[in-house]
């Protein structure tokens, strides 16, 4: 391997330290607590696992969390009742409903019932618009968030004139990455499964960030020599037996060409959740005035 790895889980803890010296110095003011509500519908393991590191890092960083668990066979109405309650509670600052959720819930609906100034997700059409539009003050999702921060620690802050491209176009990860990069000044391509020789559009990218959910996808022939690779998959695999995590980037023969890499884990996931905090503060500012 010759790339720099990308350490994620580094880089989320010094994020965390920032967060947790900017609550403290609101506790010394005497300024409320900032508090972020988690909704987790369902026993989704994988959900499981993400929130509670999600509550464990709010304890760290003394941000306020409280986890409404409701039963996979909750009615729609029911969470649209919990939701509005906590929009209306001035206490809760950011609001998160775990993704995905059960096939009775109508997740579009769900999304739009959350107040967009609680919206630490940046899921709400209305939040997603003003990324559109260029808003410097919007929520942005947490994934592409924690992308840029780390482009950032590994290019400094100018990605400027940089090709970037995006392997996949979901709502919550790949056109809101496109739309960060692009805000800084970035050119920027999206390929996806209809792209026509995808490999060969990756390889001509100075920055390939990847969202596809397909275990080992992207190998070195992908990859110009010298690129930055973020890998935004999560997969579990059965590997001599064993459960393990992999990307969609197969690590060991991309690490061979590339200039820096994430791995998985302990690259963009622990970012996710340093941004969602981070959102949950800018959520707190932008409603205290
Ligand atoms: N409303 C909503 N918002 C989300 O942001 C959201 C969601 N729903 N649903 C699921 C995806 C996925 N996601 C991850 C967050 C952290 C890690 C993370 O911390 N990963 C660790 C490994 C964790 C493990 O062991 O599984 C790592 O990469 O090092 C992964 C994935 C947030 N998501
Ligand atoms: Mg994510």
């Amino acid at each position: 391997m010759q790339a720099t790895l990308i350490d994620g889980k580094a880089l989320a803890a010094a994020e965390l330290a920032q967060i947790k010296r900017e609550v403290n110095a609101l506790e010394e003011s005497g300024a409320p607590t900032p508090c972020l509500a988690v909704i987790l519908v369902g026993e989704d393991p994988a959900s499981q696992v993400y929130v509670r590191n999600k509550l464990l890092k709010c304890e760290q960083t003394g941000i306020r969390s409280h986890c409404y668990r409701l039963d996979s066979g909750v009615e729609q109405g029911e969470l649209l009742g919990l939701l509005a309650r906590l929009n209306a509670d001035p206490a809760v600052h950011g609001i998160l409903v775990q993704l995905p959720l059960p096939e009775q819930i109508d997740e579009a609906a769900v999304i739009a019932a959350i107040d967009p100034d609680k919206d630490v997700d940046g899921f709400h059409h209305e939040n997603m618009g003003r990324l559109l539009a260029g808003d410097p003050d919007v929520l942005v999702p947490c994934t592409p968030l924690g992308c840029l921060l780390l482009l950032k620690s590994v290019l400094g802050d100018s990605l400027a004139g940089q090709h970037l491209v995006v392997v996949g176009r979901s709502n919550i990860v790949g056109k809101p990455a496109a739309l960060l990069a692009l805000q800084h000044h970035c050119t920027v391509t999206i390929v996806h499964s209809r792209t026509q020789d995808i490999a060969a559009v990756c390889r001509r990218a100075d920055i390939l960030i990847v969202a596809v959910g397909r275990a080992r996808m992207v190998t070195e022939d992908w990859v110009k020599p010298g690129a930055v690779v973020l890998d935004v998959g999560i997969n579990r695999v059965e590997h001599e037996g064993r459960a393990r995590l992999v990307g969609d980037v197969d690590f060991d023969s991309v690490a061979k060409v590339a200039g820096a890499i994430t791995p998985v884990p302990g690259g963009v996931g622990p970012m996710t959740i340093a941004c969602l905090l981070r959102n949950t503060l800018q959520a707190y500012r932008h409603q205290r005035g």
